[in-house]
């Protein structure tokens, strides 16, 4: 199966983290994510970013840095998630393809409904937290 390579964003603002909900016709849709999409050719994965989430949250970074990285086998899709912290933004984040979207604290982090590759991001997330 072929590697999808994914820039993701977790959006913090102090002890909260922006999230939005996949689309019901989407791969694991229903479940909640961390902004981003596919690395497109010719793109670092800061640049992708920057491209998906002035797409789907309407924010540009300011400052980013790397979290984390997540190779996941699901049944389907085998997929690299690139994710980064990103600290500083302009714009207001919100839902701007119609998705829903929330600002889910750290201590929520554990209950919430992600699809499989994002329990190691949740658990470098609280890792930062702890320190
Ligand atoms: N954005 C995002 N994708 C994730 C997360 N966790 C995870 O397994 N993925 C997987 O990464 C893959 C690519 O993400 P995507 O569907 O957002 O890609 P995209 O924005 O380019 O959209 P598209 O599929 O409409 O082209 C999907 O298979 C998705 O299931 C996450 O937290 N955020
Ligand atoms: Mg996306």
């Amino acid at each position: 199966m072929k590697q999808v390579h994914v820039a993701v964003g977790v959006v913090r603002r102090g002890s909260t983290f922006f999230i939005c909900k996949r689309a019901d016709d989407q791969h694991q849709g229903g479940k909640w994510e961390f902004p981003g999409g596919k690395v497109e050719l010719g793109e670092t994965v800061e640049q992708a970013l920057n491209r998906e989430l002035y797409e789907e949250i309407d924010i540009s970074i300011k400052v980013s840095s790397p979290l984390i990285e997540v190779a996941h086998e699901y049944t389907d899709k085998r997929v690299l998630l690139s994710v980064l912290l990103v600290d500083e933004f302009n714009g207001e984040p919100f839902g701007k393809e119609g998705q829903m979207h929330r600002w889910a604290d750290v201590s929520d982090l554990k209950e919430i409904d992600f699809p499989d590759a994002n329990i190691a991001i949740v658990d470098a997330i609280l890792a930062l937290s702890a320190s």
